[in-house]
């Protein structure tokens, strides 16, 4: 087999996947144009995203079936913790937004659905589901963010969200992540691979109608 188990997921999540990773949210990101209020209630609700992101990862630590794997998630929850996580204040910050909104904002639809799609996977998932799980957020992220012009926007609340997803740590940690998947995959029988391909279909979805919301 030439195709990798990645591939053959992703391909299976046509248009929804293309649709995120050019999805006019990002464009107008790129642009500088994303009015202020849609992006401060994006950020908003993408920290709330970010906290189950951040238990999803600490499941794959504790899933993964060999020490080099729990390094490699380890090494991506620093950067959560630590770059993301300020990036995340600082932008909170200079939008003025108060503690309640940092802490537990009213949740959207989208971030509801994504959170318990999260949790589940969490509580119930095989390693391979949690990764399922992990590759779409974050090889999606990259894909859009890989798509970004040269010259940033000049506000940094817009230029550090691209930067975070294409830098070159960010495309070596999803290139892992994919051939990691890739790796568990190719032990796993039919069944198995069609609840990986559920779940890649479903996180996907939830990526889409999460910028929808913030894409009116
Ligand atoms: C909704 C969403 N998906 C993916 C990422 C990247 O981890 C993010 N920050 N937010």
């Amino acid at each position: 087999m030439t195709e990798t188990f990645s591939d053959w997921l992703r391909q299976r999540s046509e248009p929804e996947w293309t649709e995120v990773i050019t999805h006019p949210f990002t464009q107008a990101l790129f642009d500088g144009l994303v009015p202020i209020d849609s992006m401060r209630s994006y950020l908003v609700q993408d920290y709330q995203f970010v906290d189950d992101f951040l238990a999803l990862l600490g499941s794959g630590v504790a899933k993964a079936d060999r020490y080099a794997s729990r390094l490699a998630i380890a090494g991506s929850i620093r950067v959560v913790t630590s770059e993301e996580n300020t990036y995340f204040q600082r932008a909170f910050d200079a939008f003025g937004v108060g503690e309640s909104d940092r802490v537990s904002p009213e949740l959207d639809e989208a971030t509801k659905a994504f959170r318990e799609l999260m949790q589940d996977t969490n509580a119930r998932g095989s390693y391979a589901e949690v990764l399922t799980v992990l590759t779409v957020a974050e090889w999606s992220y990259l894909e859009w963010a890989m798509r970004a012009p040269s010259a940033l926007p000049e506000n940094f609340v817009h230029a550090e969200w691209i930067t975070l997803h294409n830098s070159p740590d960010f495309r070596a940690w999803v290139r892992w992540l994919r051939g990691e998947l890739d790796r568990v995959g190719a032990e796993l029988d039919e069944r198995d691979r069609a609840r990986c391909l559920r779940l890649f279909q479903q996180a996907t979805r939830c990526e889409l109608d999460f910028f929808n919301a913030h894409w009116r």
